[in-house]
């Protein structure tokens, strides 16, 4: 039996056993550890054909295991390759590097409807073109990174030196392919950190809060390892930073980070933002990364376009208003709420705007949907409040 044979039918395999309770990285990484016969290059190739099954989301659900997985391997690889002998010669004969011609194909074969590749498209916010958008799950983002001020050439040489392809993106992005190894060539999080395009654009929305108003107070409230954090660092002159999550290990890791980064000064707490939790402290910008669907990323995690269910995304909105109630009576007079998610949803984003509106004094400053996918990047929600409330 030819490889491709045999890694299409691990991979079936594979598809068939997973039920989407762990994500599908370390399902596999759990497989390939307890499997050790297969080398480095089955497990690229398996790898890459799970995530193609899955890139297809919603689309063809009704189809055989195998039927389906080929159908999205063909729309998946948008180079010619070894893989081609897996096909009747029609499909052969059809395949074009152009992703359009490809779609165009596939259905003359079954309904494809790239719509259905995205769970309750019609949810998603009016500012995204829907088409392009579930179209563009088809496709492997790319990596990017951020240049950490004062070490842009330090990087730039680096990969230089390396002869690592990228393209810079503005001043300090870097996008990278998704396979380039780049923790060992450059310091990772002291000269540049990995952050998506979109999430690097969330220092548009600091630099318009409280760039005058030096030294400022700056909470992240829900701080993860800090991605935000140490672009509100990078970002801003002079703060007093605080960070929190409800999290004690990933606070933990933040901590690591930190003294990679050589970010020595600042505060930690653990809170669930989601009980009555109160602050003894007001600050000048609090900083909201709420915890969300996750949907506006799910092209590098295309499991979650076939496992989502319209449940789980309420209970986000649930928690994202709930942690909002909380976080808004910590902003100081003048100061500013910075409400983030990397969802699409409307229900997580432009509702909870609406929602921040109707209950709290906060007045909507700006707000946007940053789109990633027609740069191989995510889509992120951004919207920044003031409290101008007098006496
Ligand atoms: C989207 S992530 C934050 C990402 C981070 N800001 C960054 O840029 O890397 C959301 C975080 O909210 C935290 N979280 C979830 N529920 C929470 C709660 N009830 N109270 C506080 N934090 C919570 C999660 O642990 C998670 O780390």
């Amino acid at each position: 039996m030819n490889f491709y044979k045999k890694y299409f039918d691990t991979a079936v395999t594979l598809i068939q056993q997973y039920n989407g309770r762990v994500p599908l990285a370390i399902y596999l990484k759990h497989y390939f550890a307890q499997h050790k016969k297969h080398g480095s290059k089955d497990r690229k190739h398996i790898t890459h054909l799970c995530y193609c099954y899955y890139r297809l989301g919603r689309a063809l659900k009704h189809l055989p295991i195998a039927t389906r997985l080929l159908t999205a391997l063909f729309l998946c690889n948008n180079e010619r390759g070894d893989w081609l002998q897996l096909y009747e010669e029609d499909w052969q004969y059809a395949y074009d590097e152009d992703l359009d011609k490809r779609i165009a194909f596939v259905q003359t074969k079954y309904a494809f409807q790239p719509e259905a590749i995205f769970f309750m498209l019609n949810n998603v916010s009016d500012a995204i073109e829907k088409t392009v958008f579930a179209k563009a799950h088809l496709i492997q983002p790319d990596l990017f990174i951020r240049i950490r001020p004062g070490f842009h050439q330090a990087v730039i040489s680096k990969l230089d030196a390396k002869q690592i392809s990228y393209e810079l993106i503005g001043n300090n992005c870097i996008a990278l392919n998704n396979t380039s190894k780049i923790d060992t060539i450059l310091p990772l999080n002291k000269e540049a950190v990995v952050q998506d395009f979109s999430s690097q654009r969330i220092a548009e929305f600091l630099q318009s809060t409280i760039n005058n108003h030096s030294p400022a107070t700056v909470w992240d409230c829900c701080a993860a390892s800090g991605g935000k954090a140490i672009l509100a660092v990078d970002t801003l002159p002079n703060i007093q930073l605080t960070v929190s999550d409800v999290r004690a290990s990933i606070i933990h890791n933040l901590k690591e980070r930190f003294k990679k980064a050589d970010i020595r000064h600042y505060h930690t707490f653990i809170a669930d933002l989601a009980t009555n939790f109160r602050s003894s402290k007001k600050y000048d910008l609090v900083i909201c990364d709420a915890p969300c669907s996750g949907s506006g990323t799910w092209a590098r995690t295309p499991e979650q376009l076939f496992f989502i269910t319209e449940e789980k995304i309420e209970q986000y909105a649930a928690l994202q208003k709930k942690i909002v109630s909380t976080v808004v009576k910590s902003v100081n007079k003048g100061g500013y709420l910075l409400y983030i998610t990397c969802s699409v949803y409307k229900e997580e984003n432009e509702a909870v705007v609406e929602f921040i509106q109707q209950t709290t004094s906060l007045q909507l400053i700006q707000s946007s949907v940053l789109k990633g996918y027609d740069v191989k990047a995510d889509t992120m929600f951004a919207a920044l409040f003031r409290n101008v409330a007098h006496g």
